[in-house]
Order: structure tokens, then C-alpha cells, then sequence
């Protein structure tokens, strides 16, 4: 325990509740790492697992209807589940001005982020985090986030930070097209032949945007940045500074591949709800930020999501084409309160949707049901 706090529960105190979060516990200059964020071993970085040749994809979409590029990006979602993406479209000082933006937020006294503390919003759709939810985490993480669910730009008006809600919002709208272009590019080798108004809202019909700030360690090696987690969305936009330190699963192995930061450049990832849509195909594929000992990083992700009140399983074309159910329906919003329950920890959030062998229901002499299929709002099946 660092001097100035004498328990666990006045560093909490400091860290949640007064909003210092930790960034200002990095601020008092601490020489060492408080217990309440040292990580058991298995959860640290293993730098030797670090495969240092290889790296993501990285696909210029300057022409994204070259058929080229689109085997690239689909390839890229089958086999990395995460690819850097140039050319994108969405301008350079667009990016510049969000990782200023996010700066200016936490740079704001801790009184002041404290109205954006879960307890004290007016609203639940912005919450200042420490950890990932400090709540539930034994072990914290060392990052503060400031999460923004997007439901309309006057909900934002009134709501989230004026330090940085006008930068937030323009990113949400430039990566819009970037967004519906990769989506379209996906489903097309699910058989989906439009991104339309039959699928777009199940495919991108909510967004929520973090605020990640990595503030520097004392000793990074003892604790993580983010854990080991895959993302719950359909697929994410990350927008990362010059600093370093994602690291990304290659797909069924143990080792771990740096996500080099380019100027200009977005990671995507597939999330877990593409996962499941496109019956495993795509993958959703665990990731991790190490802490820093003498740089603060910024990040930024946009999560693209289904509606929470969409069902979510896999897409009925594949099924109808022969291929065997991997998951079963579930509503969006009880897979997202699923991920929110626990902390970090792998790929866990998808048994959740997993299917554990059939389940047939008899509902009449000639008719057996698979319950699965069960649309857990009205109860009924399909
Ligand atoms: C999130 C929900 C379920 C919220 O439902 P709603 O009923 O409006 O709000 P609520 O009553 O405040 O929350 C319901 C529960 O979720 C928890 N929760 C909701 N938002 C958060 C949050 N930002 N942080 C912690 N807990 C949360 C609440 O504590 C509630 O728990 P419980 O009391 O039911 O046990 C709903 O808005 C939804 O379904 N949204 C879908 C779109 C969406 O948000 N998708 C998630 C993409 S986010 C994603 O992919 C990754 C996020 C992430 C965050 C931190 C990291 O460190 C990290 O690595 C990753
Ligand atoms: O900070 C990063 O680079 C990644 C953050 C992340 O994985 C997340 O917020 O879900
Ligand atoms: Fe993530």
C-alpha cells in the first residue's frame, strides 16, 4: 500500500468515488505499485509469448471495391479477427482532434469528472470508469475510461462532456461510411448480398464510444493496462496513439502479436456478436493492453453494435444453407449485462451463447422443436 493511503478501501475511496481515478493516483508520484493492482502471474504479461515478426493485416482501402482488397478484409476478419486499416477515409486531424479531446477530458479537475461518475450522472448513458468495473474486479486494472452511449446528438448535447463532445460526435459521424463499407464488404461472404434496412440495425444499430486513458506505472510487469478480454460488439473501431501495447491473440495459439500504432491508421476488430452472427467464421479474438512506465496512452474504440433489444444467433442464410447452429439466440442487451457482470477474462463471454447439445421440445404429437430457438421477449419459438 502506497503511504498516503493506510486500506484498500481509502485507495478505492481516492480512485472511484472522488474521481481521481488512476490517473491521479499515478499523479502523487507513487514508487510502488499498490497491492489492490498487482495481477496473480497468469494474468501478466509474458513477453517471452511476444511473436516479434509478425503483425495484423494492414489493408490500404483507398479502393475498397478492388476485389483484391475486399478477399483482404474478409480474410483478415476469418483467420486475425483484427486489421489496421489506411486510407480510410476518415481525416487525420478528425483522429488528432479526438485524442486531443479525450486529453482535455482527463485533464479536467477530479471534481469536475466526478458528475460523470455512474452515481452522480443524470443519465446512464456516460460513465466515468476506473478499472473495468470496479465493483466486481478483485484485482484492478490500470486504466480510467469514459464510456459514451450514443442515442441521439441532442441526448449528447445534453449529456456528455463539452470538453470533448463535439470531437466525439464528429469521429461517430466520419467513420460512418468506413463503418457500412466494412459491413457490407463482411456480410457479403455470409451470402448477404446488401447492407440494407432489414439488417443494418441488427449489424450497426447502436454505438457506444470509450474513452480509454492509460496513465504511466510504476510497475507495469506486475499489472495490466486491460486484460485478456474479446470485445461484445459487432465490430470495433480503435483509434490508438503513438505509445504502443495492444497486443492481440493469433488465432489457437499462445502467443501474442503487437498492434504496431500507425499515424492515420484504425484498427478494426470483430466482435463477439459478429462472431455469432456469421456462425464462428469471423472471429472475435482476445487482445490486452500492457501499463507503461513513462508514457500515458489514449484510445479511443468505437463499439458498433446490434440494438439491446436485438436477438443475436447465427444469420439464417448460413443455417438454411446446412451449416450446424454454434450458437444459440440471445437478446443483445442480456449478452452485453452478461460481459458487465465479470471481470476480464478471455474469450468467457461467449459460452453465454455457446450451444451445450440440443434441447427439442415437444409441442405436438408430430411436431419437436428445437428450444433453442426460443425468443426469450415474447417466449415464443420460431
Ligand atoms: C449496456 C446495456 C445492457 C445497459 O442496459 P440498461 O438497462 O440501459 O442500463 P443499466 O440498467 O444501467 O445496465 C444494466 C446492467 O449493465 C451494467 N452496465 C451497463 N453499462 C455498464 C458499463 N459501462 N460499465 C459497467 N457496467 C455496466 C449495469 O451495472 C447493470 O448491471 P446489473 O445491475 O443488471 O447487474 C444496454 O445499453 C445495451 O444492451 N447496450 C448494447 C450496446 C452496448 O453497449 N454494447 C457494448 C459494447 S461495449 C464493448 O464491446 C466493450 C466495452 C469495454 C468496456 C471497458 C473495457 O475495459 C473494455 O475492455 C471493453
Ligand atoms: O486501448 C486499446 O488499444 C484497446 C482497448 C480495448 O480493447 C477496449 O477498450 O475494449
Ligand atoms: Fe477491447
Amino acid at each position: 500500500m502506497a503511504v498516503w493511503f493506510t486500506d484498500t478501501h481509502e485507495l478505492k475511496t481516492f480512485l472511484v468515488d472522488e474521481g481521481h481515478g488512476v490517473k491521479g493516483l499515478s499523479e502523487l508520484n507513487i514508487k510502488t505499485l499498490p497491492e489492490l493492482f498487482i495481477q496473480p502471474p497468469e494474468k501478466r504479461f509474458d513477453v517471452r509469448k511476444v511473436l516479434h515478426n509478425e503483425s495484423i493485416p494492414i489493408i490500404d482501402m483507398s479502393n475498397s471495391e478492388d476485389p483484391e482488397v475486399i478477399k483482404m478484409i474478409c480474410d483478415a476478419a476469418e483467420k486475425w479477427g483484427f486489421f489496421q486499416v489506411v486510407n480510410h477515409g476518415v481525416p487525420v486531424k478528425v483522429l488528432d482532434d479526438v485524442k486531443d479531446a479525450t486529453k482535455r477530458f482527463f485533464s479536467l479537475p477530479a471534481n469536475e469528472k466526478k458528475s460523470y461518475l455512474f452515481k452522480k450522472s443524470p443519465t446512464k448513458n456516460v460513465r466515468l470508469v476506473t478499472s473495468f468495473i470496479p465493483e466486481v474486479d478483485k484485482v484492478f486494472e490500470w486504466k480510467d475510461y469514459l464510456s459514451c452511449f450514443y442515442v441521439s446528438d441532442d441526448e449528447a448535447f445534453a449529456f456528455w462532456p463539452p470538453v470533448c463532445r463535439d470531437q466525439l460526435l464528429k469521429y461517430m459521424k466520419e467513420s460512418e461510411p468506413l463503418i457500412k463499407r466494412l459491413l457490407q464488404v463482411l456480410i457479403t461472404r455470409l451470402n448477404i448480398s446488401k447492407l440494407d434496412e432489414t439488417n443494418e440495425p441488427l449489424l450497426m444499430g447502436s454505438r457506444r464510444m470509450n474513452l480509454n486513458y492509460y496513465p504511466s506505472c510504476p510497475n507495469p510487469e506486475l499489472t495490466v493496462g486491460v486484460g485478456s478480454h474479446s470485445d461484445v460488439s459487432t465490430l470495433t473501431v480503435l483509434l490508438q496513439d503513438e505509445t504502443g501495447g495492444l497486443y492481440v491473440r493469433k488465432h489457437d495459439t499462445d502467443n501474442w502479436v503487437h498492434v504496431l500504432p500507425i499515424k492515420g491508421s484504425l484498427t478494426i476488430n470483430i466482435g463477439d456478436a459478429l462472431q455469432i452472427m456469421s456462425n464462428g467464421r469471423y472471429k472475435s479474438i482476445e487482445h490486452h493492453v500492457i501499463a507503461n512506465k513513462h508514457e500515458n496512452r489514449v484510445s479511443v474504440p468505437i463499439f458498433v453494435n446490434p440494438r439491446p433489444s436485438d436477438i443475436i444467433g447465427p444469420l439464417p442464410g448460413l443455417i438454411e444453407r446446412g451449416e450446424n447452429a454454434l450458437y444459440k439466440h440471445v437478446l443483445y442487451s442480456d449478452y452485453v449485462k452478461h460481459f458487465y457482470r465479470k471481470s476480464h477474462n478471455g474469450k468467457d463471454t461467449i459460452d453465454f451463447s455457446k450451444k451445450v447439445g440440443r434441447t427439442w421440445l415437444k409441442v405436438e404429437d408430430n411436431l419437436i422443436i428445437e428450444i433453442d430457438n426460443l425468443d426469450p421477449r415474447t417466449h415464443q419459438y420460431w
